[in-house]
């Protein structure tokens, strides 16, 4: 089975100048990720993971190197094209869940569904999450998970061609931790989106369907699970 490319990413580096050292974020990084695959980028802290996945969302540039999505090229895009990208095509959800607190978890979605084209049904996802209980609840009122449950909600209701995950569970114990992969995974096989979750946590990448491992601005190893594990039979 041969998905067609979504990204391609070709020799991309980025470099922080801090006073006279310069800090190589990423080094030549090249790879493709596939329409509808499940992507873990593994690796320690430092490695560049989060630069890495702030390229590909269209947040920050590189300092040498292309970016392509659906083959357009994103590296070359101006500010409207790159608003238009951040808005329509990538959905972003972060370690900390960065919900706004004066809203309830469905006012949350809504917001979010606001500024794009074709967004999905919102109770559907608040559902579709496990959620339909808490939806008029405030963040503060909801655990950790729960308040994930609603950033993922947010950012599949948009309906994004794909999701970036930066630490999905990284906040969160153990089995909320595997709740939420699951959340991810159902989101992948029911709505078909391509879903890429960076993570420090090795466990993880037994799930996905490729894993890309990075180690000091290179990815070292690029590889397809032949069996990916269903996240409630990933142990840390
Ligand atoms: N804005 C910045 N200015 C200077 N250096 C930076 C900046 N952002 C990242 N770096 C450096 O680039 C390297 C890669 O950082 P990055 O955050 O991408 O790694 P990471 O793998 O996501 O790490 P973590 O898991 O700790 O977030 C690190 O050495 C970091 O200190």
């Amino acid at each position: 089975m041969e998905n067609k490319v979504l990204y391609k990413v070709e020799g991309l580096s980025k470099s922080y100048q801090m006073g006279d050292v310069e800090v190589k974020a990423l080094q030549e990084v090249s790879f493709e990720i596939g329409e509808g695959e499940f992507v873990v980028i593994l690796g320690p802290s430092g490695s560049g993971k989060s630069t890495l996945l702030n390229i590909m969302g269209g947040m920050d540039k590189p300092s040498a190197g292309k970016v392509f999505f659906k083959e357009q090229e994103v590296t070359r895009y101006d500010d409207r094209k790159l608003t238009q990208f951040r808005r329509r095509d990538v959905g972003f959800i972060f370690q900390f869940y960065n919900l706004i607190g004066n809203l309830t978890a469905r006012e949350n979605v809504e917001l979010a569904v606001e500024i794009c084209d074709e967004p999905l049904d919102v109770e559907e996802m608040l559902e579709a999450v496990g959620l339909e209980e808490r939806s008029d609840h405030f963040p503060a009122q909801m655990s950790g998970g729960e308040q994930q449950r609603v950033a993922i909600a947010r950012a599949a209701a948009k309906n994004p061609e794909i999701l970036l995950c930066d630490e999905p569970t990284g906040a969160l114990d153990f089995e909320t931790g595997i709740s939420i992969l699951q959340v991810l995974k159902m989101v992948n096989e029911r709505y078909g989106r391509t879903v890429v979750v960076i993570t420090h946590n090795a466990p993880i990448a037994q799930m996905a369907d490729r894993v890309l491992k990075m180690r000091s601005g290179k990815v070292m190893e690029d590889y397809r699970n032949s069996q990916p594990l269903d996240p409630k039979e990933i142990v840390w």
